[in-house]
């Protein structure tokens, strides 16, 4: 599985929200996709997953533009993990996973009950075995995650797409939920606010800012100070992690930068 924007813009009510984004992501890849609030990191995700159609440029799965592939077949390629919310229905985690099925099934054709094995693996990957029968509002945050990991799972699609999942959730749910998706060894694209986050579990990074990639490549190559202190406003120092050796970010505030003109203090 490929994924391959070349050239997106996107429009919102005809205001230009992405524009000429060029991103991949290779087989087993896991990338994140990093930017501040609002620099139009859901809106390009969603692009692959056709809730949004490009205005100008293309997205490919596996070579085949989305535009030409129904929804079902995008489905079977690339599923979705949203952010933790407070769910809309309040199904059991059994029923939501069997939701992942839906791309696989002919009309009328329904899976119930435990029998669907593909179900029942999934549970068991995200150790939810046991949750089955919960209410999805039941469940921890951290739970609820990997319920909807278990739901991409039995999409049995190629390629997770996860926008900030780990939105709420402590930092060891957050840990846990990334391992997770780290084990999988599937195609990933991941929107993650926490930088440290993107740094330790992806092999490469695309960086947004008002729209624009201005940056991609390894973790500790993109995120150099200059580049954070330019795109997110912020101090930012290289460390090394004591534990794991990898690259560590400490941040501080930017230092207001004083107006010779100023009178005050
Ligand atoms: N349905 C919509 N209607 C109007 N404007 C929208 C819509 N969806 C997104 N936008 C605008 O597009 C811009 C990018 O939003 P988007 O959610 O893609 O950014 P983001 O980087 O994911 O933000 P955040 O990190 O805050 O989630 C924002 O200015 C937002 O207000």
């Amino acid at each position: 599985m490929r994924l391959a924007l070349s050239g997106v813009s996107v429009r919102i009510d005809s205001s230009p929200i992405v524009a000429e984004c060029d991103l991949t992501v290779e087989d087993g890849e896991r990338v994140g996709l990093v930017g501040p609030n609002g620099s139009g990191k859901t809106s390009l995700l969603r692009t692959v997953y056709r809730a949004l159609d490009p205005f100008a440029g293309s997205v490919a799965l596996s070579g085949d533009d989305v535009t030409t592939l129904s929804q079902r077949e995008v489905a079977r390629r690339a599923a979705l993990v949203a952010q933790d919310s407070t769910p809309d229905f309040d199904f059991t985690v059994e029923e939501v996973v069997a939701m992942g099925r839906g791309p696989w099934l002919r009309a009328f054709e329904s899976t119930t009950g435990g029998g669907d094995a593909t179900i029942t693996a999934a549970l068991e990957r995200v150790r939810l075995a046991d949750h089955r029968a919960r209410r999805l509002s039941t469940l921890s945050g951290g739970e609820r995650q990997r319920a909807l990991v278990a739901r991409a799972l039995a999409q049995e699609s190629p390629l997770l797409l996860l926008d900030e999942p780990t939105n709420h959730l402590d930092v060891h749910a957050a840990l846990e939920l990334l391992e997770l998706v780290k084990d999988l060894e599937r195609a990933t694209l991941c929107v993650l606010h926490d930088l440290n986050l993107a740094a330790a579990y992806c092999d490469r990074i695309y960086v947004l800012h008002g729209g624009r990639i201005v940056a991609d490549g390894p973790p500790a190559e993109v995120l150099d100070p200059e580049l954070v202190r330019t795109v997110f406003g912020v101090t930012c120092t290289h460390l090394t992690h004591p534990v794991t050796g990898g690259l560590l970010l400490a941040f501080s505030p930017q230092q207001p930068v004083r107006s010779p003109h100023s009178v005050k203090g």
